[in-house]
């Protein structure tokens, strides 16, 4: 990997003594890592059996690979994620039944770590500005068995208009220059110049201010960047407090081997040792920067309002007829008896679970990719229930499971017909395999008709 001169000059300067052991660092293997999903019933023993250790600072995370047709993986029971990454999760910490939003959302690594420490409950808002990356997004977090997250993809400027100071915790892990990939994907640092880390910082104040327009007084926003340039780091916080002085830095608690953030690469602000830095020679990980920032007004404190117009008209959202509710009911009775939905609704003939905290208002104006869990399609007199609703499912949550074998998983993933052996009744049934809930299957004498998306088969 050859770093620009411009780079290997700048951090020479920046880092004094420390550079030569920063600049090795990066010309060094990079890390991979995964988290294992404590929403499952389970934990991945075969993925857990190849790891090369714990990252100490993350209970649920890992140093290793994930393989990516492997049952721990498709079934989502692990994420992979860069290890120094996955402090981010750790920092936001958001709780049960709060209003979360995650403002620059996909591939969904953080978002997959928000939404297992949400435990499903509570709102967790999912945003990525490119429809082809939202998309892939939504699939990762239907992996996860995400039950309370909304896909969306706006630009931070147009979601600020749908959410005025509605989010208890914000997360801007914010496109930047991305140093710490260099080592990961060297690919990047072709885009790099010695401008590029400001041309970035622009655009991530922006997305700042955007977050800061959504953030309820007295909540909590975290930002994030995989970069090691002063100027979207330490900068950009000293700016953001400043800008907006009813913000407190929240002091971060470091784990061995984390950095203080460098107030002298910003104005000098003492508070900035509040932040923190994941250094490559100092960790076993890529490279992160986190702040965290608290607003310190109390939370029923009434905010002047925005002159931008709300793009929110009343809620025009379309709910099930009597006929759908009656199909849905009758697969929900048979397989998930227990369920219990929050908001049915529809989107053309396709039902979600939409979060109760969630006013159907706000989706008004939105493009929405994943309104809620997914939990099927109504077709011509019939309901066939979506991949997400089985993966977000536990075994014991169903009075209608039938066990399938790791060949028979194969078959199913390949998009073939099981055929079984017993004498179980015709029709829907939750299939798991080691445990792992895969998808549905419906029985008709003694063959499972395969319902695996297309697109997904392997
Ligand atoms: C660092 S990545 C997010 C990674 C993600 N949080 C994760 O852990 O998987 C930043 C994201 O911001 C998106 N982005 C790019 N430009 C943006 C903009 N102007 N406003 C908001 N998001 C933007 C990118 O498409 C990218 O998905």
């Amino acid at each position: 990997m050859q770093l620009p001169n411009e780079f290997v000059t700048k951090y020479k300067k920046l880092m004094g003594a420390e550079a030569e052991e920063f600049l090795s660092a990066l010309a060094q293997p990079s890390y991979s890592g995964f988290r294992v999903n404590p929403l499952k019933n389970s934990q991945p023993d075969a993925t857990i059996a190849d790891a090369k250790g714990k990252v100490p600072y993350v209970p649920t995370g890992y140093y290793g690979q994930v393989k990516g047709k492997a049952l721990d993986h498709v079934a989502g029971w692990v994420y992979s994620q860069e290890p120094s990454a996955m402090f981010v999760g750790e920092v936001v910490n958001p709780q049960a039944g709060e209003r979360v939003l995650d403002l620059c959302a996909a591939p969904g690594g953080k978002t997959t770590h928000l939404a297992a420490k949400m435990a499903n409950k509570g709102l967790l808002v999912a945003n990525e500005i490119f429809p082809k990356r939202a998309k892939i997004l939504a699939e990762n977090l239907e992996r996860w068995g995400a039950k309370n997250a909304v896909v969306v993809s706006e630009s931070p400027a147009d979601l600020e208009k749908q959410f005025t100071h509605y989010f208890d915790r914000i997360l801007v892990d914010a496109p930047c220059s991305g140093e710490g990939m260099f080592r990961k994907e060297p690919a990047g640092i072709e885009y790099w110049s010695t401008d590029y880390p400001r041309e970035c910082a622009n655009r991530q104040q922006k997305i700042l201010d955007s977050a800061m327009k959504m953030l309820k007084p007295g909540g909590t926003l975290v930002y994030s960047t995989c970069t090691f340039a002063p100027e979207e780091d330490e900068q950009n916080i000293s700016w953001l407090i400043t800008k907006y002085p009813a913000l407190k830095l929240v002091p971060i608690e470091k784990a061995p081997g984390m950095d203080d953030g460098r107030p002298e690469w910003a104005d000098g602000n003492e508070e900035l040792k509040k932040t923190v830095r994941l250094f490559p020679h100092h960790i076993k990980g890529e490279g992160h920067f986190i702040a965290k920032v608290v607003d310190s007004r109390k939370a029923n404190s009434t905010i002047k309002k925005s002159k931008k117009k709300s793009k929110r008209r009343k809620s025009s959202v379309v709910r099930p007829d009597k006929e759908q509710l009656r199909l849905f009911e009758q697969f929900r009775e048979q397989v998930f008896p227990n369920y219990q939905s929050q908001q049915l609704i529809l989107f053309g003939d396709q039902l979600y679970d939409l979060p109760a905290q969630m006013d159907t208002d706000y989706l008004n104006g939105l493009n929405a990719l994943r309104p809620g869990l997914h939990l099927g399609t109504f077709k011509k007199n019939r309901f066939e229930p979506a991949l997400a609703w089985a993966l977000a499912s536990l075994p014991a949550e169903s009075q209608r499971t039938l066990e399938i074998s790791r060949d028979q998983w194969q078959q199913y993933v390949h998009g073939d017909v099981i055929k079984i052996d017993n004498n179980l009744p015709n029709g829907w049934y939750l299939l798991v395999c080691d445990q792992h809930t895969c998808g549905f299957g419906k029985l008709v004498d003694k063959t499972v008709k395969n319902f695996y998306p297309k697109g997904l088969r392997f």
